[in-house]
Formats: structure tokens, C-alpha cells, sequence
């Protein structure tokens, strides 16, 4: 029984002489969501329109399931995807509700739905207004309202957030997070590193086409093996003292007189957060800074130079 809500085999696509995708392999479970990051041009793009079957691969496949009504069986193409690109143009002389009633007949979605769905992202009050008085953010708002009519199995979704203050930020997260929670699989492209970094279970940096790195945050760390950063607020002490505290294990880096910045491998850390700790008349405060999505991205995009 499949257990895939999507499975991509090989997948290839050529222009001419240029691979925009080229040999990607990828499995989504359904309720995962898949963040793609990677430089402009890396092929982010082009692998959704892939999916959506709006563009036929080069080489390779793509298979999909729908999870509707219990079993799962294969879907066709564009079934059951809620897509929304990385610029929306709306015809801005209708307004937000006449569009997106507009996109809902096409989808077989009701009236209703429309009006639950400006609501969730808050556009009740303006969907009678013409879409050219609307704001970016509010464009990208009936965007969603767009993509998730239906209540669609894939969500694809190409730089969702960058229209969106940070307050629309989080609410448009957790209103992705209900529809995984509903079952709906989720890719999301973006160039919003340390906002996407705690958002989705697993991470493909993909670099001229190819994926160079896959999975979840703590998967990427352990394959990188990027040093750990402990800074450590200290009394008047000599460096001396701070390195008998490391104890081998970290390399330090004065940030001022009081203030050290001490790097070991994951594996040292505990140890040397107990030794930290163990001295109060020293350490007065610590913070701990794991390697983030973006050092993890330019480790991997450097070929693993740090
Ligand atoms: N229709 C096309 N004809 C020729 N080349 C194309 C076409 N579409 C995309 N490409 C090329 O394929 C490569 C990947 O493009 P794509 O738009 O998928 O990248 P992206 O990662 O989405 O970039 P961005 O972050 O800028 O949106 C680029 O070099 C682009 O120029």
C-alpha cells in the first residue's frame, strides 16, 4: 500500500543545453511539509511547475496519491493540488470575493467555502473592494484563500511569505499547520532561511537543479557537523581560566572583556555545559546558538567548506 502522497523518481528537466532539474529524487508522507531552498535559478521553481504537471519532465517521474475516503490510490495529474505562485496578478477591476468565486467554480468548491476561506485569512471585511485597492500582503492573502480552496491533498506554495508582515507571517504558519494537521502534504519554496527553518519537517537545499542536501534540521546538523557557539558572560578572569574550563574541547574567541564565545562539536556540548555551569563564580550567563538553517545552507552550497 502506498504510504507516499508523492514520490518523485530521477525527475529531469532540460532547456536546451541547461538542466533546471536534474535527477531529483524526493518522497513526501502525507500531513509532511518540505521546505526547497536554494539560490535564484537553483530549480525551485521549475520543480513545482513539474508537479503540477504545467511543464513535462525531461526524464524521470512523478507519482501521486490521493488519500480521500481512506484507501489511497493514484492521482492524475493537477488533482488535488492548491497551488500558489510566487507572483499573484489578479485582474485588479473585480473584487476579492468576485475572484475568488471565480477560481471556486472552476475548482468545484461552493459559496460558502469562499466565505470560510476570506475569513481564515482575513478578508471578509475587503472582499467586496476591487483587488486593485488591496495592499501586496492582502493580494497574497487572497492567494492562499485561492490555493487552499477544495481543501487540497498538496500544497504548493512558492515564496508564500513575502508579501506578509510578520504578524500575517505567523498566521498564514498556522493556518499551514491545520491543513497538515488535516492530512494535506506541503511543499514550500523560500529564501526566508531562518523563518523556514522551524516550519517544516524536512529541508531540500537544491543548488543548479540537483538537491545536495535533504532532510530535517537535526539531519542536516549531524551530516555538517557544525561546530556549536556557547557565548558565555564572565566576571574579570584571566583567558587562562576560561580555557581550563574548556578543557581542550572548544576553541575560544574573546567578544570583550567579559564576554567569550567558546565553538565545540555537538558531541562536547553537554560536557562542557556542565563545566560552564559548575562554576557560578565564573560564568555569569550563558546562551547556546546551534548552527542555523542559513550556516547549514552555505556549508552545504560551499561543498561542505566551512
Ligand atoms: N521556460 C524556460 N526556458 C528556459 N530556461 C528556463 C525556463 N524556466 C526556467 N529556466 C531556467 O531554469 C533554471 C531554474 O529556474 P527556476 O525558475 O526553476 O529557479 P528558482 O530556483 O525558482 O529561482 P528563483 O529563486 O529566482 O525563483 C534557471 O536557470 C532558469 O533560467
Amino acid at each position: 500500500m502506498a504510504s507516499s502522497a508523492l514520490e518523485i523518481q530521477g525527475l529531469e528537466k532540460r532547456y536546451g543545453e541547461q538542466a533546471a532539474v536534474d535527477g531529483v529524487d524526493l518522497q513526501l508522507a502525507p500531513g509532511e511539509s518540505l521546505a526547497i531552498i536554494g539560490h535564484n535559478g537553483a530549480g525551485k521553481t521549475t520543480l513545482m511547475k513539474l508537479i503540477l504537471g504545467l511543464t513535462r519532465p525531461s526524464a524521470g517521474t512523478i507519482q501521486r496519491w490521493s488519500w480521500r475516503g481512506g484507501a489511497p490510490r493514484p492521482a492524475a495529474a493537477s488533482e488535488g493540488i492548491g497551488f500558489l505562485p510566487e507572483s499573484v496578478n489578479f485582474p485588479g477591476a473585480v473584487s476579492g470575493g468576485q475572484r475568488l468565486r471565480f477560481y471556486a467554480r472552476l475548482k468545484g468548491a461552493g459559496k460558502q467555502e469562499c466565505a470560510q476561506l476570506l475569513e481564515l485569512v482575513g478578508l471578509s471585511d475587503a472582499a467586496d473592494r476591487k483587488i486593485n485597492t488591496y495592499s501586496k500582503g492582502m493580494r497574497q492573502r487572497l492567494g492562499l484563500a485561492q490555493a487552499l480552496l477544495g481543501s487540497p491533498e498538496l500544497l504548493l506554495l512558492d515564496e508564500p511569505t513575502s508579501g506578509l508582515d510578520p504578524f500575517l507571517r505567523q498566521h498564514f504558519y498556522a493556518i499551514i499547520g491545520q491543513r497538515q494537521a488535516a492530512g494535506a502534504s506541503v511543499i514550500i519554496s523560500s529564501h526566508a532561511l531562518t523563518e523556514i527553518e522551524a516550519r517544516t519537517d524536512r529541508i531540500a537545499i537544491m543548488q543548479r537543479g540537483r538537491v545536495l542536501a535533504l532532510g530535517s534540521l537535526a539531519t542536516l546538523r549531524e551530516q555538517a557537523a557544525l561546530p556549536v557557539e556557547i557565548k558565555v558572560r564572565h566576571t574579570a578572569v584571566p583567558m587562562a581560566e576560561l580555557e581550563a574550563l574548556a578543557a581542550g574541547a572548544a576553541t575560544l574567541q574573546s567578544m570583550g572583556e567579559l564576554s567569550t564565545r567558546f565553538s565545540c562539536t555537538e558531541s562536547e556540548k553537554l560536557a562542557l555545559l556542565q563545566r560552564l555551569s559548575a562554576r557560578p563564580d565564573i560564568v555569569q550567563d550563558l546562551s547556546l546558538h546551534p548552527p542555523g538553517l542559513d550556516d547549514l545552507y552555505a556549508y552545504f552550497v560551499n561543498g561542505g567548506d566551512t
